[in-house]
């Protein structure tokens, strides 16, 4: 049963092109099995594609395999190398399966490619070193050779481990309605996070099925994510503007910082996500967001208002959030050059929007060196009233949470 949605989701995915979230939760909410095994085959299956296909491929002897069988073979070689089972009940499982669904020829197909994958493994010892890391931590070579260049072969190798880590479940401590010590003694599963002060992590299943999460004394947050906010540190009765919002973890932090004093606008491109923010304002309590949709790359979106602190925490490469969304890795490197000059356009508005004497805040989920300390380079240097007050990048290995970039600059007086 499990296996089976496990297929159906991996086969949605594959065609459709969708979140794997998305495909994964649609498919979950439908049927009554156990998640973690079905989560684990899906997830497992993506984030370790690029190692499974090289083990498959000299098997497949280039033929063209169909996408149910392309997909059971994913995850037949996932259970096989990562899960540990016994290849005799992979097998026979994985060739009813394919019986069941494509008939005796792709039956015997599956049959074929998984006995002689299982029993020949794919000889790694003469790869290149950039090749070998590629295939074992399953990151496509153009990411290490720009990890590599961006932040040298030891650091690499642990942001590429750390991808491959289960994610830390994490939550804010909402301090419009409770204090951290308070929460933990309400619900001793949430413990005190060591590295910031706002953060705890959750040992049960899943925080938004909490009695805390549900009265709005906790929200779901990264812990990298949190410390975003903090760098801007708002004031109460500030007037302070989000960019670009959605869902609103980082507007209802701010609200919090500022104890629900002064005025926040907050923006998002896309109209379904407004909702999303105001849900997570009214959970929380936080009555001083005024979400609106609008295109912050276009000034007119504004009006003439000016703020006292802006954060823009745009669209990026999400290169930071790999254990999170392990299809990103994924993804065409090409996609950066199309956010990189939405990120500049972005941040030249936040320049218009800014007071003199105001702060902004410019963030990123990705650790990739061009969306973030060369775009704020770029920034200062056109803009001689900007200073850089404090630059951070969290990798995902310093705190076990998602690689960030955050940078608070101040418009000084010329
Ligand atoms: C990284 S997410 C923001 C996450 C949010 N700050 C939070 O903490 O919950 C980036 C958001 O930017 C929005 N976005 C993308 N392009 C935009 C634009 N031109 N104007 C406004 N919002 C935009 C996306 O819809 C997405 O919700």
């Amino acid at each position: 049963m499990e296996r089976d949605l496990a297929l159906d989701i991996l086969v949605a995915y594959e065609k459709d092109h969708t979140y794997l979230n998305i495909a994964l939760n649609h498919a979950l909410n439908s049927h009554q099995v156990k998640n973690d095994l079905v989560t684990a085959l899906v997830y497992g299956t993506i984030q370790y594609r690029l190692r499974l296909e090289y083990e498959l491929k000299a098997h497949i002897q280039g033929k063209r395999v169909k996408v149910t069988e392309r997909m059971l073979l994913l995850m037949s070689m996932y259970e096989h190398l990562y899960m540990h089972m016994p290849d005799y009940a992979i097998v026979d499982s994985s060739v009813a399966l394919a019986k069941k669904r494509r008939g005796a020829r792709a039956a015997s197909f599956v049959n074929a490619v998984l006995r002689s994958s299982f029993a020949q493994p794919a000889d790694l010892s003469s790869l290149s070193e950039d090749d070998y890391l590629s295939i074992i931590t399953s990151h496509p070579l153009w990411l290490v050779k720009m990890l590599k260049k961006q932040y040298g072969l030891e650091t690499t190798k642990k942001i590429l481990a750390s991808d491959n880590e289960v994610p830390i479940k994490c939550a804010r401590v909402n301090t419009l309605k409770i204090s951290r010590e308070a929460l933990i003694q309400k619900d001793p599963r949430f413990k005190a996070s060591p590295y910031t002060k706002d953060a705890v992590y959750y040992e049960g299943g899943n925080i938004a099925h909490t009695q805390a999460f549900k009265e709005g004394i906790v929200t779901i947050q990264d812990e990298s994510s949190q410390c975003v906010a903090q760098l801007l540190s708002p004031q109460p009765g500030m007037q302070v503007l989000d960019m670009c919002a959605a869902p609103g973890s980082k507007t209802t932090h701010l609200a919090a910082l500022m104890d629900n004093q002064g005025t926040i606008d907050a923006f998002d491109l896309y109209k379904h996500k407004i909702a999303l923010i105001n849900d997570n304002a009214s959970r929380l309590g936080a009555t001083i967001i005024n979400a609106q949709v609008g295109d912050a790359t276009n000034l007119e979106t504004f009006g003439k208002k000016q703020y006292d602190a802006i954060l823009l925490d745009g669209p990026c490469t999400g290169l930071g959030v790999l254990a999170r969304k392990v299809e990103i890795r994924y993804h065409e490197p090409s996609a950066m050059d199309e956010i990189i000059p939405i990120q500049k356009k972005l941040l030249e508005n936040a320049y218009q929007l800014c007071k003199m004497g105001g702060n902004i805040v410019y963030s990123t989920c990705t650790i990739n060196k061009k969306e973030n300390e060369k775009q704020v380079a770029t920034f200062v240097k056109d803009h001689p009233d900007m200073r850089v007050v404090e630059e951070k990048t969290i990798l995902p290995f310093d705190m076990h949470s998602d690689g960030f970039y955050m940078c608070l600059l101040k418009k000084d007086e010329l």
